[in-house]
């Protein structure tokens, strides 16, 4: 029997609940599809700084690094919040990722025909939306020397190699082909130096690929197209901050932020995580919607573990029981049939799994 290890991040703030959805979901499918998961539980994030004192103990890097994929949470709350910023569970998820090397972070958003009502965008403006947001992961402003805050100032430096913008687009590229051939890259060229680097390089790319289209956006049109004609974008590809940005707004043209999922890859080992935060805000009231990680969960077992029958089985689970009508309440006002708990909804999809 293929046998898998998993390294499980909970985290902090909703983490734990939706992380255990998803363990739910692929008990179900991996004993449906004949392979056996083990899992090792690793601390992150506020959980690791309130048993270590320190966001990214090395115990997690070595045992996410041993492992053959990485299912993560979600870190951050307001009990840390004043710590410095090395001390910060969010500094942790950065490092995590710059460990295991994961420059490329995939985030798929479209629609689903049941919950075209979820959106605030018109249904004729949402049908057939389909994109791939692809986003440059370990590097850009979030990683940037030199940085500082001091009493009258503060900066951070926005810094990419060309060696950086060569491997990103590449993978756009590389996803451009086996989807609808079009990259939209999108950046600030008309005021950053980095982004003019960016769209040099990227066009020497695209010589490499003369059959996708290529096409450059300024972000800032970016951020308003995604709402006017979302269905223009087949491939998306960013930088860190941009795509960080981005990809929280077009979650709502799915209609929650509860529904995208993202993969980590293009180190030694994959990192598989909801595209959201920890929701401090709805923590520990049963109501966060652990589809995202259940996405996720499928995006692993595609990616990582080439299990693609299992990994269609959840994503036909969840698109069933959404067409059934059993919504979490994020989405419990878009034609519900029965409003669900987060353990509720994750019990039905893994038992869909079976079903479909
Ligand atoms: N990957 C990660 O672990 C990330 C961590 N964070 C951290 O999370 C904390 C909260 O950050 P926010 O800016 O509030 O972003 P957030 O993504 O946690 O929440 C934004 C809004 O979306 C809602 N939401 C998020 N996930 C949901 C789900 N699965 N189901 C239903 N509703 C959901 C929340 O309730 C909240 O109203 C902060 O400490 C932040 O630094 C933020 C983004 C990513
Ligand atoms: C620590 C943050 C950069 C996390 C985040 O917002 C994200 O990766 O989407
Ligand atoms: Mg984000």
């Amino acid at each position: 029997m293929r046998q898998y290890k998993l390294a499980i991040i909970k985290g902090d703030g909703i983490g734990p609940e939706i992380i255990d959805e998803a363990i739910k979901v692929l008990d179900a499918v991996s004993s449906h599809e004949n392979f056996e998961l083990s899992y090792s539980d690793f601390l992150m994030g506020g959980a690791a700084i309130d048993v270590f004192g320190e966001p990214l103990p090395e115990e997690t890097v070595q045992g996410c690094l041993k492992a053959d994929a990485i299912l993560f949470g979600a870190i951050g709350g307001e009990k840390w919040d004043t710590l410095p910023r090395e001390k910060r569970p969010e500094t942790g998820l950065l490092n995590l990722r710059k460990a295991l090397g994961v420059f490329a972070n995939l985030r798929p958003v479209s629609v689903y025909d049941e919950l075209v009502n979820a959106s605030t965008l018109k249904p004729e403006v949402l049908k057939g939306v389909d994109m791939m947001v692809v986003r440059e992961l370990t590097g850009g402003i979030y990683f940037g020397q030199p940085r500082a805050k001091e009493a009258e100032r503060a900066y951070n430096t926005m810094v990419y190699t060309k060696e950086e913008i060569v491997r990103i687009a590449k993978v756009a590229f590389e996803s451009a082909m086996k989807r609808r051939k079009q990259v939209c890259s999108v950046d600030k060229a008309n005021v950053l130096e980095v982004s003019q680097l960016w769209r040099e390089t990227v066009e020497e790319v695209a010589k490499e690929y003369p059959e996708v289209s290529l096409s450059h956006m300024y972000v800032d049109n970016a951020a308003m197209q995604m709402i006017r004609n979302p269905k223009q974008f087949d491939v998306v590809l960013t930088g860190n901050i941009f795509g960080d940005i981005l990809s929280d707004e077009a979650s709502m043209i799915s209609g929650s932020i509860g529904l995208l999922p993202s993969a980590s890859v293009g180190g030694q080992v994959g990192l598989f995580e909801p595209i959201h935060g920890s929701a401090p805000d709805i923590t520990g009231q049963g109501i966060a919607n652990p589809i995202a990680t259940i996405l996720s969960a499928a995006m692993m077992l595609r990616f990582a573990l080439g299990e693609e029958s299992a990994a269609s089985r959840i994503e036909k689970a969840v698109q069933q029981v959404l067409k059934e009508g059993y919504r979490t309440k994020d989405l419990s006002a878009y034609e519900a049939k029965e409003v669900c708990s987060t353990s509720e909804i994750g019990s039905i999809i893994a038992s869909y799994v079976a079903k479909v």
